[in-house]
């Protein structure tokens, strides 16, 4: 899914970047539902109906693990949660609420390379 050598030589993948945007969403007011796995006991519907659980806990265990090849990939496991979220939780809910804030604050922080 990475950029060519090349490319990604250039775009060099700056791990301290994505470290600090996950600290300002951890400490974000609306980060609560996000900050650890759901709890498939509390939410026994869970499990069945998301098929790729994500959260801020696992996203910041695999930037530590380094489990990201690339920005993009990070990018893509922060959207996968709130795309989790928008699947689970009515737009008028509590959590459903958080997800939208939560999302408009990366997607202002994320760097647009187009
Ligand atoms: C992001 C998400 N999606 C679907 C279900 C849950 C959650 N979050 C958990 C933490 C959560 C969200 N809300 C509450 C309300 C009482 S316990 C609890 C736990």
């Amino acid at each position: 899914f990475c950029k060519s050598v090349s490319v990604h030589f250039m775009l060099q993948f700056k791990p301290s970047y994505c470290r600090n945007l996950l600290c300002e969403m951890e400490c974000h007011e609306h980060a609560w539902p996000f900050l650890l796995p759901v709890n498939t006991k509390q939410f026994p519907q869970y499990k069945k109906v998301i098929k790729s659980p994500m959260d801020l806990s696992t996203i910041k265990r695999k930037l530590h693990e380094n489990s990201y090849k690339c920005k993009e990939e990070f990018a893509s496991d922060v959207r996968l949660m709130f795309s989790n979220c928008e699947v689970f939780n009515e737009d008028d809910s509590p959590v459903g609420r958080a997800g939208h804030h939560m999302r408009g604050y990366f997607e202002q922080r994320w760097p647009q390379l187009t």
